[in-house]
């Protein structure tokens, strides 16, 4: 029987293995971590990530082909192929700080690789990593290999969170990069025919190792830039009197552009853009490619505008202040249907807020109150890093409440800045919320998934990204 052994049971070992336990019955999966109470909750009925359907496929595995431990060296030892999907988060000190790689994970976790195996092994790398990581990998291997051979793959995660089983139970493609020698095409085939069981062969791709590597950073890349790029033109648009939505429409159905990842928003977050892309930077810096690693920067400068615009546009609509005034939060999640904050563009806003006094009533329904209260706390927190290493917050901002429903959140605030684009927002009662607001009322729409015809009858004052103005806004003072 094979054995895999999952190396960090994160946002994207978990799901990831479990599905390969789901589709592979034959095969033993065993997930492993350093984190204790990770692992204790991955055996509870309590999941320590929410992601929608991956409760299901863990109840139907766990206890059969799939066990989480915090035994790492004993499943890694028993192991024939493991998946590596530990942080790889930017370095926050030192060499290439606040751009390269972190990959101090990576390198321990490869070291107890190598400490702890008896017999020839594939390691595939899971986690996003600089281009030519493999090669670093099988420098730490082989040094230190007691005549074991290793097998280096690049097999980069493509999961979105929120959608993370169904990307995972139908990729649109599997990538596969691995050394041209022969060892390196057998290595590849045995992974490929791991896939194979619920993948359809034409959409497993293999490359070398650097064009796996790379091509990650790529994606994430390009995903990025034309969220900038939409950002940037629904600036334009409220200038102009444009619509960003019927902009974003055409462009949708322009065959040659296709329809995704042009939804304009206060802005892109999650654990991989940024952090990916300064990644992308430090690599392009390092071989003397300064107009590339330029050009890339600016996805991130874009980015950044879009959040602080719309805080400008909160306080300048708002009479030029928001001191003391209530300003319900709706969501604090970087997307929906995740409880995932990293690097949620809600930390900048809500940052931006308070900067100006403002109180804030925050409702996410999927984020608990400790983790708004430590993102908002703490500054320069990479949290991307394990969470036993993380650092712990014994206070809170007191001017930051967080409550149980949007009806809470909204009773007797002046705005409401949506952040999260849950459903539920989308069929409040607003005619009820207006009713239980100071006035003028305002709502800042920072996805877009409001009606804003609707709620200017109801009597709010709105502000939708990219979309035309309200009188009121126009008279403002555009500082963006
Ligand atoms: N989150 C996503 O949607 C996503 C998607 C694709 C790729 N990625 C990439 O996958 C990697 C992991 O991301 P994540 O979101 O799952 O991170 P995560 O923080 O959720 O999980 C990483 C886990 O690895 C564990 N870990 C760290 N070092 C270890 C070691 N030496 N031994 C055992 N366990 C160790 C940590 O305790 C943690 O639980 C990153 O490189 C990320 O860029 C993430
Ligand atoms: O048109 C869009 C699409 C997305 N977003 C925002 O962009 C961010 C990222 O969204 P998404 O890509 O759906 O989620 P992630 O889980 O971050 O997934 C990305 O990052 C992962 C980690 O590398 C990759 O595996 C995925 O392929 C890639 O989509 C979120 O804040 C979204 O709200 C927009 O603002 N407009």
């Amino acid at each position: 029987m094979v054995k895999i052994c999952g190396i960090g049971a994160g946002y994207v070992g978990g799901p990831t293995m479990a599905v390969i336990a789901l589709k592979c019955p034959s095969i033993e999966v065993a997930v492993v971590d350093i984190s204790h109470s990770r692992i204790s909750a991955w055996n509870s009925q309590k999941l320590p990530i929410y992601e929608p359907g991956l409760e299901e496929v863990v109840k139907q595995c766990r206890g059969k082909n799939l066990l989480f431990s915090t035994d790492v060296e004993k499943h890694v030892h028993e192991a024939d192929i493991i998946f590596v999907s530990v942080n790889t988060p930017t370095k926050i000190r030192g060499l290439g700080a606040g751009k390269a790689a972190d990959l101090t994970y990576w390198e321990s976790a490869a070291r107890m690789i190598a400490d702890v195996s008896k017999s020839n092994k594939i390691v595939v790398e899971k986690s996003t990593v600089p281009v030519r990581t493999a090669e670093a990998i099988e420098k730490i291997l082989a040094h230190n290999s007691k005549g074991i051979k290793y097998q280096i793959l690049s097999n980069p995660e493509f999961l979105s969170e929120g959608t993370a089983i169904q990307d995972l139970l139908k990729p649109d493609r599997v990538l596969i990069g691995g050394n041209e020698e022969p060892e390196g095409q057998k290595a590849i085939l045995k992974l490929k025919s791991v896939y194979a069981n619920w993948v359809p062969e034409d959409r497993i791709i293999t490359t070398n190792l650097w064009s796996a590597e790379l091509s990650k950073l790529a994606d994430n890349a390009f995903m990025a830039q034309r969220i900038s790029s939409i950002n940037a033109m629904s600036a334009l648009c409220e200038a102009t009197g444009a619509e960003v939505s019927q902009v974003s429409n055409v462009l949708c159905k322009n065959t040659k552009l296709g329809p995704k990842y042009l939804n304009a928003s206060v802005g892109f977050g999650g654990s991989c853009f940024q952090k990916d892309i300064l990644n992308l930077v430090y690599i392009c810096e390092s071989n003397g490619l300064m107009e590339v690693a330029n050009y890339w920067k600016e996805v991130i400068k874009v980015n950044d505008y879009q959040k602080s615009r719309f805080v400008n546009k909160v306080v300048t609509s708002m009479f030029n202040t928001v001191s003391g005034k209530k300003i319900a939060i709706l969501g604090f999640a970087f997307k929906k249907d995740t409880s995932d904050t990293r690097k949620t563009p809600a930390i900048d806003v809500c940052k931006g807020l308070l900067g100006d006094n403002a109180c804030l009533s925050i409702y996410d329904p999927r984020v608990t109150e400790d983790q708004i209260q430590k993102d908002l706390s703490m500054d320069g927190v990479e949290w991307d890093h394990p969470i036993h290493l993380q650092p712990t917050s014994s206070t809170t901002v007191k001017q930051v409440n967080v409550v149980g429903d949007a009806y809470e959140a909204t009773k007797d605030a002046h705005g409401i800045c949506i952040l999260t684009e849950w459903d539920e927002f989308k069929t409040i009662d607003y005619q009820r919320v207006f009713d239980n607001m100071q006035k003028p009322a305002f709502i800042f729409d920072g996805r877009n998934i409001l009606n804003v015809d609707k709620l200017r009858e109801i009597g709010f004052i709105v502000y939708s990204i990219g979309r035309p103005l309200d009188q009121w806004l126009k008279n403002t003072p555009q500082q963006a």
